[in-house]
Order: structure tokens, then C-alpha cells, then sequence
């Protein structure tokens, strides 16, 4: 027990408290001491034979009604008592001491009766702290998963404004760059070309200079040609009166030669004047000597002259080629500066419109800047709220774990519930019995005939209230006590609230096997299958099945997975037929002989280690809803009623098997469960001795007789908890061989018509019934009837 209580969830403080609060010490203690007395008084459980034994004295049923609903409001239960309630062992007495023994099992059954009910109120109560912390933790996860998307999607808004602004700013500062670059290169034009033109305009200064002074030099030259000119003319004028000098010296000698001659006529005359004159002749010689050698010197000077002033015509030539080369260079330069002077205007052009883009392209760096600036602010802003959002949502996220601890702790106590829950619920079947019988009787229809006296009646005494049936059958009264009796008003909903925890057993990893038992038209298929068009009259198996799958649904919450398989078989004298065969032709399963004629489909029934029926090609489906097996119901429908037209057949004269495999996965806590729910409407019994039957309906009666028979002798050796079970060779009881038994739950519906033209059939019927029940068989009720005298009280259909 330590040891277990160790593997529990720790409770909260505060429900330790409150649970403290709840129940004072003492009165724990006293409930304690009073269930210990009981343990040590009452006996192991009730047996299925319980209700025999139960005498007349015994009024059990009434104290534990009343006692329920005063005490189970305050009294509550620890576990362990409840383990101890559930492990309760008989106190060995007298066996033949029922009175003890039902009053033992009355306070048991009230024990017991208080525990489920304060089991179901701790489970609604811990169902319903389950379901607001669930319903809080699925707000808080949705509340943040929204603030978590809007936050992403203000992050990745913010990401994109960032990341477009960025690729702006790169943009821009490439365009910057460029716009740099090209200012650069501006500037660097420009300086080149401030170069050029400086050196432009230095040569052009040096040219200006040259020209100046090659047009000085030209001016002195042409002053210098001029003089020259001048002194040219000077020379020439010089020359001509050297030339007439010379003329006139000439003559002159001619006149002296003449003068010589008259002279010499003279000389001799004039010797001595001769040699006066010669010496006159002598320097005048020397004089002519002198102005030959002067115009010698003159002829030289003027040739120095001429060569002077050549070269200085050649010079001036030069100089003018020069001056003209000049002009034409200063006309290139002066060309070349106003190309450039364009060009610097151009270009100060250009660098005007550069600068203006450039100082454009700054203030829009600067606003970018300061756009980036802003955007930068507003991401750390964002930064900020994305911290300040994930301080929060962690603290929510930490909330959630918390909250998603204590609701694994809440699930644990749900499923530790729901542990003890099917516990107590298979102890409460367990001790109902794991075979019961319930009486239905339908009421009077026009069929039936106008004016046509009911038989059945219903006792009120406390002790077969609701329990008892009294049948009137040729003046006699035949009382039968089942575990319930529904009288002809019941609705198909009060039966069903009786049968929907056997449903849940079902689900919980029983084999369960419910039958509608009767004559023909006392409501077999009417209470198994209700009428399909009216929902409100709908039967057992469509009202099972809702629940089957609304109950799965619930505890897919508590991690259970379900998968379902739906077989629909008949048997009809002892041959099986399958409802959901797709290959049925006509209402008739067909296979092909050798030789290709239509045969019929030969079914054997297999049981397999792990309990579980196998029948040799029958169709399984696969179900996942009502909707699947409403329509697996109804194409059963339809095959059995082609088939039974096809063959002139009653549907009363087979079993109807409906059978749903449930098998069942919890990933929580990693259990398995294999249930099998059989529903069952059985061929309407027939007495031999009533029916007159021969030939082939004498052989389907027998047929009938002996399943049901077989069916009756099984469920009762079960009951007995007798080794030895005859499965007696038919197909119905060896098909249901594995639901049969050991924790397995049966429960047998008797249905009966209440008209007195059918009374001798009811009579049959509920002796059928009472003796699987156990119950009295034509014995007055009072007495206590022993299971070895029920034994022997057989019914005979033969
Ligand atoms: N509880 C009831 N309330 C109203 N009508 C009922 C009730 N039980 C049976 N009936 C009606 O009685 C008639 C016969 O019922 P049903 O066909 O279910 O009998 P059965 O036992 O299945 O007969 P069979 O063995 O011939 O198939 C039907 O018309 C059905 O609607």
C-alpha cells in the first residue's frame, strides 16, 4: 500500500487542505472503524446466485436506497479504503446462512453504492477542475499563440521595413559612392583641366610673350629692313656718285691723259712741270690707288652690305615664316583655349550640375541617415518590445508549464480514476451478476385482437418491485423475479439506460454479449433494432453503438485510441450466412463448384489462442463512425430480406449477430484493451407442441430449439462456474464460446408478448429465461431454490 501511494502524483497543498477541511479527524477515523467492522463481517461478493438466496425477511434494497442518499453526500473515501472495500473477503460462516449472507451483501452493496458515488462525484469534481484548467491552459496557449503571431508578424514587418531600408541605404550608398566617385572624378577632370588650362594659359602667356616680342622682333626688323633699305639707298646713292665720281675721274683722267698728252707736248716743255706732275701724277696714283682701294673697300662692304642685307632678308623671311608660324600657332592656341574654354565651361558646367547632385544626393544621404537613425530607434524599440514579449511569453510559456504539469497531474488523477472507475464499475457488473436477465414486455397491439385480456402482470411488493413478473396461464399464476423487469410502457431509452454500462464494459476491454430472447413478434428486433425511420424509437444496437463512439471520442482526450470492426452474420438452421458479403447474389453468398455453377459459401467458426472467434471468410469492416454502421445495418437489412423472399423464409426463424471488435490503445499510460460487443436478435422459439410443424419447418424448429438450448445449458454452466461447458454442437453457442464466461458480460433480454393467445409461448419464455437466470422455474418465489435443483430442471423443446 506505501508502496502505491508512492507512485501517486503529489496533491496540491491546498487540495490536501481542502480535504482535510472537508472531513474532520475523527469523523475519518470513525468511518475507518466502521468500515474495518464491516470487512471483518461482510463476506468476498455477491454470486451470481445471490438473488435465490435472498429471503423473504431481507429488505435490503429499500435501506440501501435511503441510506444512499444521506450518507454518500458527507462520507468520503481514501483509497485505500476503497481498495479495501473492493478487497473485502467473505467472512466464512454458514454457508446455507443466506439471510446473513444477503444482509452482509446488503451493506456491502450500500459500501459500495456510497463509493461510486462519491467516486462519481470526485470524478465530476476533478472532470470539472480537468476541464477549466484545460479549458484556461487552451485560452492562455491560444491568447498566446496569437500574441506570438502578431508579435512574428510585427518582428518580420519590422525585418522587411529593416531590410528594405537597408537595401535603400545600400542602394543609396552605393549611388553615393558612385555620385563620389564621379565627383571625384569630376574633380580630378577638373584639376586636370584646371591644369591644362593653366599650363594652357602659362603657354598661352609665354606665346602672348613670344608674340610680343617676335612682333617686336618683327618691328625691329622691319625697322632694321627699313634702315637697311634706307641705308641700301644710302649705299646705292653712294655707289651712283662713286660711279659718277668714277665717270668724272674718268674723264677727268681722260682730260689729265689729254692734258698728259699736251703735257707731255708740254713735258718737254713742261719736264719739269712733268716731273712736277708726275709726282702730281704720283699722289694723284696713290689717291686713285687709295679710292680704288676705298672702292674696293666700298665694293666689299657694299657686298657685305648685300650679303648682310640678304641674310637679313632671309632673316626677315625667316622672322616673318616665324611670326607667321606664330600667328598660326597662336590662332591654334588661341583655337586650342577656346576648345578648352569651352571645355572648362562645359565641364564647370557639368561639375555645377555634379555638385548640385551631389549636395541633392547629401541632403538625401542625410535624411536617409536620419530615416536610419529613426528606423535603428524603432528597432530597438522593437528589440525592446521583442524582449519585453519574450520575457512575457516565457513567463507564459513557464505558466503554461505549469499549468500543463498540473494538468498532467489532473489527467493522472483522471486516469488513476478512471482505473478505479472501471474497477468499481466491473465490481458493481460483477456483483450484479456477470450473466443477467432482463424482461421486456411489449404492449398490446391492434394485432392482437380488440378486447383481448392481458396476462402479464407486475408485482409491488418491495422485494419484486421492478423485478417481478406474474404470468396467468390457464387460470394459474406463474411468478418469475429477473434482474429487471420493463413493463409495456418502458421506452426503448429506459432500457437502454439499463444496458449502456454494459456498453461501457465493452469499451473498458470486455467480451459482452447481449440477446434478445422471445416468441415470435414479442419485440426481439423491435427492442434490439428499434424502427430505424423514428429516432426516438431506435434500439439497443443503434443507441449502443452512438455511445460506443461518443465515449471514444470523450476519452481521446485521456489518450485513447479506438479502431472498431463490424462483422453481420446469420445463422439459419445451422448454417452461416454473411450479411456484408459483397459477392451475395440474391440474398444468398455464392462461391463456384469446379464447374463453374454457383455454390454455396461454407463458413467455419476458428477460435484463436487469445480467445477471439474467427469465422473462415466472413467480411470484417472497418468502422470510424455511426454513419458507417447504420449503413452496415441496413445493407444487412436488405440482404436478409432479399434473402428471405428469395428463400420463403421468416427473419424470426435466424440469429442476427452483430458483432463490433474494439480495440483500444492509451499512448498516456501505454495500456491495451480488446473488447467485443455481440448484439444479438435471436430466432423467435417456437414450442414442437404448438408449432405443428413437418418436414423442412419441423427440421428449422429443431434447429432452433437445440441452439437455444445449447445457448441456455452454456450460459448456465458459466454461471455455476462448472469446468466442464458443453458447447454442444451448435454454431450460435460456438460462435459466442469466446464472450461466454470467465469475466465476460451476458445479458439475456426475455421479451414477451402480453396477450393471453400467446400466454403458453410467454410461459415457455420466461421458464427459458429464469432458468439462465437461475431464478425460480415454476417454484414459488419465497422459497430458496439451490443451483443444483435448478440443474435439473430442464426445459424440453422436443
Ligand atoms: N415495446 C414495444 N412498443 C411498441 N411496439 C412494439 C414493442 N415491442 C414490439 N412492438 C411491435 O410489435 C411488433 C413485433 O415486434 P418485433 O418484430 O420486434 O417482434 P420479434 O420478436 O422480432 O418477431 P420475430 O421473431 O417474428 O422477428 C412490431 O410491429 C413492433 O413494432
Amino acid at each position: 500500500m506505501a508502496s502505491r501511494n508512492q507512485n501517486r502524483p503529489p496533491h496540491s497543498p491546498s487540495h490536501k487542505k481542502a480535504v482535510a477541511e472537508e472531513i474532520p479527524l475523527d469523523k475519518r477515523r470513525r468511518i475507518g472503524a466502521e468500515r474495518m467492522d464491516r470487512l471483518g463481517t461482510t463476506g468476498r461478493g455477491r454470486t451470481p446466485f445471490a438473488s435465490i438466496n435472498k429471503g423473504p425477511e431481507t429488505n435490503t434494497a429499500n435501506d440501501v436506497g435511503g441510506a444512499d442518499g444521506s450518507e454518500c453526500s458527507t462520507v468520503d473515501f481514501t483509497e485505500e479504503a476503497v481498495e479495501a472495500l473492493l478487497n473485502k473477503k467473505t467472512k466464512k460462516g454458514n454457508p446455507y446462512d443466506s439471510k446473513k449472507k444477503m444482509d452482509e451483501m446488503a451493506d456491502y452493496i450500500k459500501e459500495l453504492k456510497r463509493c461510486v458515488k462519491w467516486f462519481v462525484k470526485e470524478k465530476e469534481k476533478l472532470q470539472s477542475a480537468f476541464e477549466s484548467a484545460e479549458k484556461k491552459c487552451t485560452d492562455t496557449e491560444i491568447e498566446m499563440k496569437n500574441k506570438i503571431e502578431e508579435f512574428s508578424e510585427t518582428i518580420s514587418e519590422l525585418r522587411k521595413a529593416n531590410s528594405s531600408l537597408e537595401e535603400r541605404i545600400a542602394k543609396e550608398e552605393s549611388c553615393k559612392m558612385e555620385a563620389i566617385e564621379c565627383h571625384r572624378k569630376e574633380k580630378e577632370a577638373r584639376s586636370a583641366a584646371q591644369k591644362v588650362r593653366d599650363t594652357l594659359s602659362t603657354e598661352l602667356e609665354k606665346v602672348q610673350q613670344e608674340k610680343l616680342l617676335l612682333e617686336r622682333k618683327a618691328n625691329s626688323n622691319e625697322d632694321l629692313y627699313k634702315r637697311s633699305q634706307e641705308y641700301n639707298m644710302s649705299l646705292q646713292h653712294y655707289n651712283s656718285r662713286l660711279q659718277s665720281d668714277l665717270e668724272s675721274t674718268n674723264e677727268s683722267h681722260k682730260r689729265l691723259e689729254m692734258e698728259k698728252a699736251t703735257i707731255v707736248e708740254n713735258l718737254s716743255n713742261v719736264r719739269g712741270h712733268n716731273k712736277a706732275l708726275q709726282d702730281q701724277l704720283a699722289s694723284i696714283k696713290a689717291s686713285m690707288e687709295e679710292a680704288t682701294k676705298q672702292k674696293d673697300v666700298l665694293v666689299q662692304e657694299l657686298n657685305c652690305l648685300r650679303e648682310e642685307l640678304k641674310q637679313i632678308r632671309d632673316d626677315r623671311d625667316r622672322q616673318l615664316g616665324q611670326v607667321k608660324a606664330l600667328t598660326d600657332e597662336v590662332a591654334y592656341y588661341k583655337e586650342i583655349t577656346g576648345n578648352s574654354c569651352a571645355q572648362l565651361d562645359n565641364l564647370t558646367i557639368k561639375i555645377n550640375a555634379l555638385e548640385e547632385t551631389c549636395s541633392s544626393q547629401r541632403e538625401q544621404i542625410n535624411t536617409l541617415q536620419q530615416q536610419l537613425a529613426a528606423e535603428k530607434e524603432k528597432l530597438k524599440m522593437a528589440d525592446l518590445s521583442v524582449s519585453e514579449t519574450r520575457t512575457s511569453f516565457e513567463e507564459q510559456n513557464r505558466l503554461i508549464h505549469e499549468l500543463q504539469d498540473r494538468l498532467a497531474d489532473k489527467e493522472f488523477q483522471v486516469i488513476e480514476g478512471e482505473k478505479l472507475r472501471k474497477k468499481l464499475h466491473n465490481t458493481i457488473l460483477e456483483l450484479k451478476g456477470n450473466i443477467r436477465v432482463f424482461c421486456r414486455v411489449r404492449p398490446m397491439l391492434p394485432e392482437d385482437g380488440v378486447g383481448t385480456d392481458m396476462v402479464v402482470s407486475y408485482p409491488t411488493s418491495t422485494e419484486a418491485l421492478g423485478r417481478g413478473i406474474d404470468l396467468l396461464q390457464s387460470g394459474q399464476k406463474y411468478p418469475f423475479t429477473f434482474d429487471k423487469v420493463f413493463n409495456h410502457e418502458a421506452s426503448q431509452e429506459d432500457v437502454f439506460i439499463e444496458i449502456s454500462q454494459l456498453v461501457q464494459s465493452a469499451l473498458d476491454g470486455y467480451k459482452v454479449c447481449i440477446f434478445a430472447y422471445g416468441q415470435t413478434g414479442s419485440g426481439k428486433t423491435y427492442t434490439m433494432m428499434g424502427r430505424p425511420d423514428a429516432p426516438d424509437l431506435k434500439g439497443l444496437i443503434p443507441r449502443s453503438l452512438e455511445q460506443i463512439f461518443q465515449t471514444s471520442q470523450a476519452l481521446k482526450d485521456q489518450g485513447w485510441t479506438f479502431q472498431m470492426q463490424a462483422s453481420i452474420l446469420e445463422i439459419y438452421n445451422e448454417t452461416i450466412r454473411d450479411l456484408l458479403a459483397s459477392n451475395r447474389s440474391h440474398g444468398m453468398d455464392q462461391t463456384r463448384t469446379e464447374n463453374g455453377v454457383p455454390g454455396k459459401q461454407q463458413y467455419t467458426i476458428k477460435h484463436d489462442a487469445n480467445g477471439n472467434t474467427l469465422v473462415s471468410d466472413l467480411t470484417i469492416v472497418d468502422v470510424c463512425s455511426v454513419n458507417e454502421i447504420s449503413s452496415l445495418l441496413r445493407q444487412a437489412a436488405q440482404c436478409r430480406s432479399v434473402g428471405r423472399t428469395q428463400m420463403n423464409e421468416q427473419s424470426s426463424r435466424s440469429h442476427f449477430v452483430f458483432t463490433l471488435r474494439i480495440c483500444g490503445v492509451n499512448e498516456n499510460t501505454e495500456q491495451q484493451v480488446q473488447g467485443v460487443l455481440n448484439l444479438i436478435d435471436l430466432a423467435g422459439s417456437e414450442r414442437l407442441s404448438r408449432s405443428g410443424a413437418t418436414g423442412d419447418r419441423l427440421k428449422e424448429t429443431q434447429a432452433i430449439n437445440k441452439s437455444l438450448s445449447s445457448l441456455s445449458d452454456v450460459i448456465f454452466a458459466l454461471a455455476k462456474k462448472e469446468e466442464h461447458v458443453p458447447f454442444r454442437n451448435s454454431k450460435l453457442t460456438y460462435l459466442l464460446q469466446p464472450c461466454l464466461g470467465g469475466d465476460s458480460k451476458t445479458l439475456m433480454f426475455v421479451n414477451v408478448s402480453p396477450d393471453s393467445s400467446s400466454a403458453g409461448e410467454s410461459l415457455c419464455s420466461l421458464r427459458f429465461a429464469a432458468r439462465v437466470n437461475a431464478c425460480e422455474i415454476g417454484i414459488p418465489r419465497r422459497q430458496t431454490t439451490s443451483a443444483k435443483s435448478l440443474d435439473s430442471s430442464r426445459l424440453s423443446y422436443g
